[in-house]
């Protein structure tokens, strides 16, 4: 049995068995694990890390940036070229030039790499204190925090509103624990959790479970209290997350298969290089190495590297722009999107509301329903959010502090009924000294003043009324129209009751209402045209009442016309809202849920759907979304399972954010698709050749020689500019416009290679070796110089063209004069064209088999590079014309 299946034996057999029996097993007690039993328990069940140590040292990485497939080929091409060439030649014939250039290449890949290697960990570690959670264990009987790595197997674990579930555990206890599984089953329901026992006869799905909770879901109301039973990668979200799964993503996966592709190619096409090219020129040791550098030269090699190379170049400069991108698949994502749902509260208005009136039914000022609300914002164990924070921001009043102080010493909390986004309020029983206890409700206007049946207005209570009723929306009416967020407390004597029960929330009083100023940022007007103008719409969720998001909304210049509620969005079916969901661009009282649906309907509409959200009600959608973005002030959870961190809730941050995405996601299919075009083009080129010629059209060294300069200038790739026009508009990723572009532009190549080779076999060569084909010649020195002409020749064909492709079709526009690339592209391709070009003319070039040409087959280059761009140009026009993009 595996290790996996040995694991959900374990999971599965505590959940069915009860507590008492768990604790005996491990070996603990109520008090939790004595201290010296935590190591105990940490060797025998392992540590709570996901990523392996070892890919942490140095040393692994420093292995992986060397060793890899392609240096290994590359190792195999030098130790052969050192036998032939070094050991087993007459002295004459000596030459370690290969060798060296091989070396050289071993080191470059491998230097870059490494770097990248580093990058990529130093990103990994700012994340990991970036979502680093603590959490309460009792060890000993003391309740102690512990940063959640130090977890073990035993361990008392206490879970509450806002935690992310550090391990996979059996809870023990619970109070109205509702967690959201979505970062593991991806189904967004929020599910009631509780400390029950099953039946062996209830088997079920794992994740369905309600006695168990999982790493990596988030606690969304209540508390729990349970026992570790896995953790780190044992545990079931350990399980299917990969090591490294930083780089492992959709877009690296989809990269990686095309990687595959052009290996496979070449899987099937160098043996076919290395027979053909056997039998016709009859020297096999140099038709092996011929055929190992063509596959050198037609692996992409630096594909891997290249993308880590844009992210992380796109990740460091969005950082700077105070934007994190903790899952690099954001990024892609980031590019893409071209819908923005957001919700109202720190983003359109500002974070901090404050608290402005606290007032009776009837809008008089009320101590009264300051005190309640305060009592029932100090007990409650949810997350505290803004409305919260704004209430307890009373005790800062002048004056005030000590009062507050004393009121709290007064009360004691015995019970409470959590917050829910769906209910919207949230009640605390309170206790006085007296044993007396009440229970105190805050929340949504409508929802508390329907489990209300009474009034209380200065001291008496009476029954509502009609006209109380009537009276009572008037005051909160015209505090929405002013852009106020309303909410309203409401109370009930419990007498000597110490539990409250969901029953026990009806027939209650309701004693006033607070306001809150959630007054609208000033740049949020400015910022929304600007994501129009990037042709991102953007949409407000809210789930605050309708009234409060038309006031900010027209004060702020979004239309609401069509405005949507969450009770509107019930009568909809799915189909319907996918129609209403496009016209519409606010929707308010929300429930959580009701936010998932919405992002779900614009994703089947066809949208790269971004969600902006700093709540707890928020996270569902969040995870939904193809790109959840959250901020740096937002409740950890949010934090956790967004993508993209904003270190300011600004949309300004945001445009940033997307302009970069869309640069880098541009320069990364600027290198996919010329690269995998060039090499399917040269494939091409080279089967034809080692078919028809003589010798081998390009020695194994030369080869080597134009993939190394192919490779350090895509180096440079993540650093060149993206033209305007390329990223004022989402763009999405897929195969199938690789495809299209590989085959439209890759033969191109291919005609003026042909081209080439004729010239040089037919005109050329025979020029200037008297005027004979290769075929007729008997002089073997002759021989050799015409198979240096013409390797010559088709080195700088083929040098000349492959650079200038990249020029040509990293822009839509006339490359040079219309658009420039970074200084850094054109000067690795100025120097290396130069560079090698130049070479050409020195004494240095015997060693490379290559020779001087006469000056006017530069005339002949110039008019094949010429004519080569003239055709790119002309077809590039017609690939727009027809598919409206480029890259
Ligand atoms: N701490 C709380 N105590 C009582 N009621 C609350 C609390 N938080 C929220 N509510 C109620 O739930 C409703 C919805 O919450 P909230 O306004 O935070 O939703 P939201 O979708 O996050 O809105 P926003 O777009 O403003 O962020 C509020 O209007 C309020 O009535
Ligand atoms: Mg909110």
């Amino acid at each position: 049995m595996n290790k996996a299946s040995l694991l959900n034996n374990r999971m599965k057999k505590y959940a069915h068995s009860d507590t008492a029996a768990l604790y005996n097993d491990l070996g603990i007690t109520r008090n939790g694990l004595r201290l010296e039993q935590v190591e105990v328990m940490k060797k025998k069940y392992g540590d709570n890390n996901i990523v392996a140590r070892k890919s942490d040292t140095i040393g692994f990485r420093l292995r992986r940036a060397f060793i890899n497939p392609f240096t290994v080929i590359l190792f195999v091409l030098a130790i052969v070229s050192l036998v032939t060439d070094v050991w087993y030649t007459d002295d004459l014939h000596k030459t370690a030039t290969t060798v060296i250039i091989i070396s050289v290449m071993i080191l470059v890949s491998g230097v870059v790499r490494f770097i990248q290697e580093l990058r990529s960990k130093h990103a990994y570690d700012q994340l990991d204190r970036l979502v680093h959670t603590h959490i309460n264990v009792k060890r000993d009987g003391v309740i102690i925090k512990i940063p959640a790595e130090d977890l073990a197997v035993g361990d008392c674990v206490y879970l509450s509103a806002g935690d992310r579930v550090p391990a996979d555990i059996r809870l023990t206890n619970t109070m109205d624990l509702f967690v959201s599984q979505s970062a593991i089953t991806g189904e967004s329901g929020i599910l009631e959790k509780n400390s029950g026992k099953y039946d062996y006869t209830e088997q079920m799905a794992f994740s369905q479970y309600e006695n168990l909770v999982f790493m990596g879901t988030t606690v969304i109301s209540g508390k729990g209290e349970g026992v570790v039973l896995a953790v780190g990668k044992e545990t079931l979200y350990g399980n299917f997350i990969q090591p490294n799964a930083l780089t492992s993503n959709t877009f690296v996966k989809g990269a990686n298969s095309i990687a595959w592709i052009l290996l496979r190619f070449m899987v099937i096409l160098v043996p076919i290089v290395f027979v053909v090219s056997g039998i016709t020129k009859g020297n096999w040791v140099e038709s092996f190495l011929f055929a190992l550098s063509v596959a050198v030269g037609l692996t992409p090699e630096m594909l891997p590297m290249v993308i880590t190379a844009c992210l992380a170049k796109g990740s460091i400069s969005m950082s700077k722009k105070q934007t994190i991108i903790k899952d690099i698949n954001a990024m892609q994502g980031f590019g893409s999107m071209d819908v923005l749902c957001m919700d109202k509260t720190g983003t359109l208005t500002n974070v901090n509301i404050i608290l402005e009136y606290y007032m009776d039914i009837l809008g008089n000022e009320s101590e009264e329903a300051l005190r309640l609300a305060y009592l029932n914002s100090l007990y409650h164990s949810g997350v505290k959010n803004p409305i919260d924070t704004a209430i307890l921001e009373c005790r800062n009043m002048p004056g005030k502090n000590e009062y507050y102080e004393a009121l709290a010493g007064q009360y004691h909390k015995a019970d409470e009924i959590p917050f829910d986004y769906s209910r919207k309020y949230v009640s605390t029983l309170i206790a006085d000294d007296h044993g007396n206890h009440q229970l105190v409700m805050k929340g949504d206007v409508e929802a508390v003043f329907s489990r209300c049946a009474f009034v209380e207005y200065q001291g008496t209570v009476k029954p509502i009324s009609e006209d109380g009723r009537s009276s009572v929306a008037a005051v909160v009416d015209e505090m929405l129209e002013d852009g106020m967020k309303v909410i309203a407390v409401a109370r009930k004597d419990l007498g000597n009751q110490n539990m409250a029960s969901l029953s026990d929330e009806s027939g209650m009083t309701l004693v006033g209402y607070l306001a809150f100023f959630d007054a609208p940022k000033k740049s949020v007007a400015q910022s929304i045209a600007k994501l129009k103008s990037l042709q991102v719409k953007a949409k407000i969720l809210t789930g605050d009442h309708q009234q409060i998001a038309l006031s900010i909304c027209s004060r702020i210049g979004i239309a609401s016309e069509n405005m949507l509620t969450g009770a509107d969005l019930n009568h909809l079916s799915d189909l319907e809202l996918r129609l209403v969901v496009e016209k519409t661009d606010v929707f308010a009282e929300l429930t959580p849920s009701q936010k998932v649906r919405i992002v779900t309907a614009l994703q089947e509409n066809g949208h790269t759907v971004g969600f902006l959200g700093d709540g707890m009600n928020d996270i569902p959608a969040i995870c939904e979304a193809d790109v959840g973005i959250s901020v740096d002030t937002a409740v950890d959870a949010a934090k956790d399972m967004a993508g993209v961190i904003l270190l300011q809730k600004d949309l300004n941050v945001l445009e940033e954010g997307i302009l970069e995405g869309r640069k880098t996601f541009a320069n990364m299919s600027k290198y996919i698709k010329i690269t995998a075009s060039s090499n399917f083009g040269n494939i091409l080129s080279i089967v034809c050749a080692s078919a028809f010629l003589p010798f081998l059209p390009l020695a194994a060294v030369q080869l080597l020689l134009l993939n190394l300069l192919y490779d350090i200038l895509c180096i440079v790739l993540p650093w060149d500019h993206v033209d305007q026009e390329v990223f004022s508009s989402p763009r999405e990723w897929s195969g199938k416009t690789l495809g299209r572009f590989m085959r439209f532009f890759g033969p191109i190549s291919s005609i003026f290679d042909g081209i080439t080779f004729l010239f040089l076999y037919f005109v050329l060569c025979p020029a200037l070796t008297g005027g004979l084909l290769y075929t007729q010649l008997t002089d073997p020195v002759m021989q050799f110089r015409y198979i240096a002409l013409f390797q010559t020749g088709w080195f700088l064909e083929s040098m000349w063209t492959q650079v200038l492709i990249l020029h040509m079709l990293r822009t839509q526009k006339i490359p040079f004069l219309q658009s420039r690339p970074s200084a850094s592209v054109m000067l690795i391709t100025v120097i290396g064209i130069l560079l090698f070009t130049g070479l050409t003319f020195t004494p240095m070039v015997n060693v490379l088999g290559l020779t001087v040409l006469p000056l006017w087959y530069f005339g002949f280059l110039l008019v094949v590079v010429a004519s080569y761009m003239l055709l790119t140009t002309v077809l590039k026009r017609i690939y727009i014309a027809k598919y409206g993009e480029l890259i």
